[in-house]
């Protein structure tokens, strides 16, 4: 299996992040990626290549076009206000009752207008990392459809809770989506997007809600008790041609291996049943027991368990980099899903 990676992706560094009530010292930082570099290499995975380049038609398809000019555009608007020493935070949202089909000229209004948190800041280099990182989600799926049963794309910064015109939690661009609408561009007609990271993939089931040729699953802590707070319910199925084709499993704080594994079967039994060309798998290791900002209690071993059972599905795999925030565990946690995979 071999792995893409830009060092471009380094670029977006955060130093602060508002979560909690607080600002709190930036957790997407570029050594989460280091350290899944650095266990790749440690174990002589397998080859690491960089992504390839791209227009950004690919990214189009799924991103409204005025957020993609806005976020590779961002930076000089917000010098042009004299704002250069410090990274971007949105502070005002247009939420309930209050308009979105006019854009606000001011850059806070924009800013605002374009994402739905406060903890995913914009600094001078975020659209170069992330344009790459969405190369790095590309490549992966060219690859799939040149032939090539299983990729892993080290996507930072992440991608799943960004919608087609907003970002946050992390995320700009939805790798994950990016990829598989690429894939069904290039031959699948269908495909899974399989969302095991701890927090649910709001931007991903959004983007294909109302689609049957993706089905989206996603495990993840309940939304009642845990971000994005606001999507995630399992009674979120799909709506028009997308009905029963969005699957959700919240689970709560605290859940261990043996409560989370059935979730993970349950989703096999569904993907089976929907008998995709390819799966995606946005892969976050914030389900391990040691996340700084997670309530689930995987342990490192059980990450093999997760790689084991996706392998038996027997598809064409693209796994995806998402989220994990325990750095020092993160190398060794998402090598041991990859392992877990390639072992079967
Ligand atoms: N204590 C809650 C802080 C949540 N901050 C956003 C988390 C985004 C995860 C992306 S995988
Ligand atoms: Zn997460």
């Amino acid at each position: 299996m071999k792995t893409i990676f830009s060092p471009d992706q380094m670029l977006h560094a955060p130093q602060f992040e508002v979560s909690d009530g607080k600002l709190e010292p930036a957790k997407e930082i570029p050594s989460r990626a280091q350290m899944v570099l650095d266990r790749l290499k440690a174990v002589q995975f397998g080859e690491i290549i960089e992504p390839r380049s791209f227009s950004l038609d690919p990214i189009l398809k799924i991103h409204a076009s005025d957020y993609i000019e806005f976020l590779s555009d961002f930076w000089r608007l917000w010098t042009e206000e004299g704002r250069t020493e410090q990274e971007a935070f949105p502070f005002v949202w247009p939420v309930r009752q209050l308009r979105t089909d006019i854009v606000p000229d001011q850059i806070d209004g924009k800013l605002g207008h374009y994402s739905f948190d406060a903890g995913t800041p914009m600094g001078p280099h975020t659209w170069t990392a992330v344009r790459r990182s969405a190369e790095t989600a590309l490549t992966g799926a060219a690859m799939m459809a040149e032939g090539a049963r299983s990729a892993f794309a080290l996507c930072r910064p992440p991608g799943h809770h960004a919608h087609k015109s907003f970002f946050g939690g992390y995320c700009f661009i939805n790798n994950a989506a990016v990829a598989a609408q690429y894939l069904r561009d290039h031959g699948a007609k269908r495909v899974s997007v399989f969302d095991v990271d701890y927090h649910h993939g709001n931007g991903t089931q959004a983007i294909f809600y109302d689609r049957a040729d993706v089905q989206f699953l996603s495990i993840h802590a309940d939304p009642k008790v845990e971000f994005p707070y606001y999507l995630g319910h399992a009674d979120e199925k799909g709506v028009g041609e997308g009905e029963e084709f969005n699957l959700n499993y919240p689970l709560p704080h605290g859940t261990p291996w043996e409560v989370w594994s059935r979730a993970l079967e349950e989703g096999c039994a569904s993907i089976e049943a929907y008998k995709p060309d390819v799966l995606v798998v946005s892969l976050g290791m914030d389900t391990f027991e040691k996340d700084p900002i997670s309530q689930f209690k995987l342990k490192s071993e059980e990450f093999n368990l997760i790689g084991e059972r996706l392998a038996k599905l027997g598809l064409p795999t693209l796994f995806i980099m998402e989220g994990g925030y325990a750095v020092e565990d993160l190398g060794v946690n998402c090598v041991n899903t990859l392992t877990g995979f390639r072992q079967r």
